[in-house]
């Protein structure tokens, strides 16, 4: 069963899939062409990037493959995704049904892309439009799962304190709801962790001399593969805010 601890700890290890997927991406260089509109052999503008088309046609055959068969995994584009071959597997749902599909990522689309991204790749374009995309997926895969995890952190709190969730739900009160499954003491926490992880995980190792400690390699953030403290503040002016709005969201549904 789901607990405080339980939610925290999957919070925990996405975050590890969260810095290794941004170094990934860190590691190609912007590439704009594969993110402009692309243009039909006739010369035509069509309304979707490469980047774009990459993501649909990867989630179609993820979906395919059973991926949103899971509530954890929510496609960018659900109305393209057909339906599974694979095997059925029957999926223990611990989310409340009506509140289950609220999800954030068309915000998560647009910060990536618009805020993100220009902080991770180096400008220059060296063709490789496929892996930096594929990367990009990667990326937005997991940001998704980790702030749309939100949901199943609400019905934890939900059902730690029904009484005071269930009259701030009937009041439709967002702020007191807010303000109810906020602990700053947690958020503080998991942004240092986060930048720690992104300074251990994304030095250059080598075999001579020690394994750097934080107190020495923090201090000069271009040694790093992707800066800590741009990790530091995704988590702080994004990755938690967003997560705290679906938390929001589901709850306000959770007695629909
Ligand atoms: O761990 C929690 O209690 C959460 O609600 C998750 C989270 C987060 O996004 O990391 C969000 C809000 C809280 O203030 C603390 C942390």
């Amino acid at each position: 069963g789901l607990s405080l601890d339980t939610v925290r700890d999957f919070l925990t290890r996405e975050e590890d899939t969260i810095v290794f997927s941004l170094i990934e991406r860190a590691k190609y260089p912007l590439n704009r062409p594969a993110y402009d509109p692309l243009h039909s052999a006739a010369g035509r503008r069509l309304n979707a990037s490469f980047v774009e088309l990459f993501i649909r046609e990867s989630e179609a055959v993820q979906s395919k493959a059973g991926r949103y068969q899971s509530l954890q995994e929510i496609p960018f584009f659900a109305y393209r995704v057909p339906s599974a071959l694979a095997p059925p597997y029957n999926f223990t749902s611990d989310l409340y049904p009506a509140a289950a599909s609220v999800n954030v990522n068309d915000a998560i689309w647009s910060m990536y892309f618009d805020e993100l991204l220009p902080r991770l790749a180096k400008n220059g374009d060296d063709g490789n439009y496929a892996v930096a995309a594929d990367a990009d997926l990667a990326c937005l895969q997991v940001l998704s799962r980790r702030i749309n995890y939100g949901r199943y952190v609400a019905e934890v709190k939900f059902r730690g304190d029904q009484q005071t969730y269930t009259s701030l739900i009937q009041a439709k009160d967002r702020d007191a709801l807010v303000k109810l499954l906020t602990s700053e003491a947690q958020e503080d926490v998991v942004k240092r962790r986060v930048e720690k992880k992104a300074a251990v995980f994304g030095q250059s190792v080598t075999l001579d001399g020690p394994v750097q400690t934080d107190a020495n390699s923090q201090a000069n953030s271009s040694l790093f593969k992707v800066d800590p403290s741009v990790v530091y503040e995704l988590y702080g002016q994004r990755v938690i805010p967003l997560t705290k709005q679906v938390e929001v969201e589901y709850l306000l549904h959770r007695l629909d």
